[in-house]
């Protein structure tokens, strides 16, 4: 036994160093973006998961791109990724979509929603391939680019008017978490004809435990907020499901001409599209447009109290809407919605500067060459349009809240805060449409040196997991956060 122990040391500590050395070198048949894939297991999990207290771009990727350039790899949470800041790799992998690559999600998520997990597995629950097709058609035949027309901009003035009036009699406004709520109802009514006021079930409040889960370690042992999560996503689900049963009952000439009563032509002909599935894609709508939205808005809000000269701006150029009326209409039209040329600008900067969707996620399911690179099969790609858009080769001062840097030309390439390719968001239009209103209404109702954002000792909901003192903003790696919240104070113009 003794004579054969120095034989299996030694076996064992060649086993051990060409472990390690496989788990530096994965295998490529080419050469893999420079980077470093960490310590063995965890990778670089750690360093990736510790928070900015900037509004720059996450540390873990600036210091990288410092060190290897914009396209780079590393390992997270067990998974070899790509992590790519350059803006010409992002558009080709955005048109790669189902070729090389396929939609992939964070394992909080997955797990949450019991996503199968490719576009081949066909079952009820993918996300991808066909089925994609189809809840994306579904979206964008009512709220695409083109369909943010007349009616639905109306809607969105009536909702936004409501939201903003109530902050007068309030002492103080919660602002992320009354535009979350803002933005969820807009949706969920426009999806299922769903009125808070009427319904018994308060989904607001439902869905925003589910969102806490999302940022918390994903396991389904009860007491933990994951596995309350569960139960409460599953309660949603059924609601949806219910929802959709009962409009099933409703005699066809009395139904609503959402969603669902669209939905509910198309199962009449395509046996694949199940009341589950559907309401998993609602329930991936209404989260798709809640959060990064909420986001977005805030951190637009801090940077116009942070830029005074800005808010002026927008305040005149709401002002001169107003003036330039002739027919005693109060409310915002389509039509002065789009004359607002600076509103856009600042606008544009909110989504350049606050980039509340930091991660946008792919799987490599064949190999992939670019610039001299090879990404094999199975890797996670990691885009993060934020080290685009905070990047000084990208944007002058990039740090600088400056919507005039917008006033040639609202589109570049190196812009994309909503992806692009097949999956870009369908809520883009109408977001800018609902930001615009917003600040229009907040302009020109409250005095601009009322509308004074205080960090709030209310710890966020969105963000509880993320440690920080004095409410200033953080970054964690994938969600925009803000510290200990926001609270506005609102007075009106005299
Ligand atoms: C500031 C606000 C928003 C930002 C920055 C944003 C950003 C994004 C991005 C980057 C994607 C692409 C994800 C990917 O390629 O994997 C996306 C997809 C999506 N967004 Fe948004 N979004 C916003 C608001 C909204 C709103 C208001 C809605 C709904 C009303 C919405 C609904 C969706 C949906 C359903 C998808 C999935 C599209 C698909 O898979 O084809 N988003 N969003």
């Amino acid at each position: 036994m003794l004579a054969t122990l120095p034989y299996i040391l030694s076996f064992l500590v060649i086993a051990t160093t060409y472990w390690i050395y496989r788990w530096r070198n994965p295998p490529c048949r080419g050469k893999l973006p420079p980077g470093s894939m960490g310590l063995p297991l965890i990778g670089e999990s750690i360093q990736f998961s510790i928070p900015s207290r900037s509004a720059d771009m996450p540390r873990f990727v600036k210091t990288r791109m410092e060190k290897y350039g914009p396209i780079f790899k590393t390992s997270l949470a067990g998974r070899s990724v790509i992590i790519s800041t350059d803006p010409e790799f992002n558009n080709f992998l955005f048109q790669q979509e189902e070729k090389c690559v396929e939609f992939w999600m964070m394992d909080a998520y997955s797990k949450l929603i019991n996503h199968t997990g490719s576009s081949k597995d066909g079952g009820t629950s993918s996300l991808g391939g066909e089925y994609h097709r189809y809840y994306r058609r579904l979206f964008l035949d009512h709220l695409g680019s083109e369909a943010v027309r007349e009616k639905l901009f109306a809607d969105v003035v009536q909702t936004s008017i409501k939201t903003v009036n109530s902050w007068s009699t309030k002492d103080y406004v919660q602002l992320r978490s009354e535009i979350s709520k803002m933005f969820f109802e807009f949706s969920a009514k426009y999806l299922f004809s769903y009125d808070p006021e009427k319904c018994k079930v308060k989904l607001w409040e439902k869905f925003s435990e589910v969102m806490q889960a999302l940022v918390s370690f994903p396991v389904r042992i009860p007491g933990t907020p994951f596995y309350r999560a569960f139960k409460i996503h599953r309660e949603i689900i059924d609601f949806l499901m219910n929802t959709i049963k009962e409009r099933r009952e409703v005699p066809e000439e009395m139904r609503k001409g959402d969603c669902i009563d669209q939905v509910l032509e198309h199962m009449k002909t395509d046996p694949r599209i199940t009341d589950e599935f559907i309401a998993i894609v609602f329930f991936g709508f209404l989260l798709g447009g809640t959060e990064s939205a909420a986001s977005a808005f805030t951190f637009g809000m801090v940077m116009l109290q942070q830029n005074p000269v800005v808010l002026e701006q927008l305040q005149n150029e709401s002002e001169e809407i107003i003036r330039k009326r002739e027919n005693g209409q109060s409310e915002l039209t389509w039509n002065e919605y789009r004359s607002m040329g600076y509103t856009m600008q600042v606008i544009n900067e909110i989504l350049r500067t606050a980039g509340p969707v930091a991660a946008i996620l792919r799987r490599t399911i064949k190999e992939v060459n670019f610039k001299g690179y090879t990404i094999p099969e199975d890797w996670v790609i990691l885009i993060t349009a934020n080290g685009t858009h905070l990047s000084p080769e990208h944007y002058e001062d990039p740090l600088v809240f400056n919507p005039s840097r917008w006033k040639d030309s609202l589109t570049n390439k190196n812009f994309m805060p909503f992806g692009g390719g097949i999956r870009k968001c369908p809520g883009a239009e109408l977001t800018k449409a609902i930001f615009a209103v917003l600040l229009h209404l907040l302009v020109t109702k409250y005095s601009s040196d009322s509308m004074n954002l205080k960090t709030n000792h209310i710890p966020t909901a969105w963000i509880s997991q993320v440690e920080c003192q004095g409410g200033e903003i953080v970054r964690t790696s994938l969600l925009l956060g803000f510290g200990e919240g926001y609270r506005m104070t609102v007075s009106a113009r005299s």
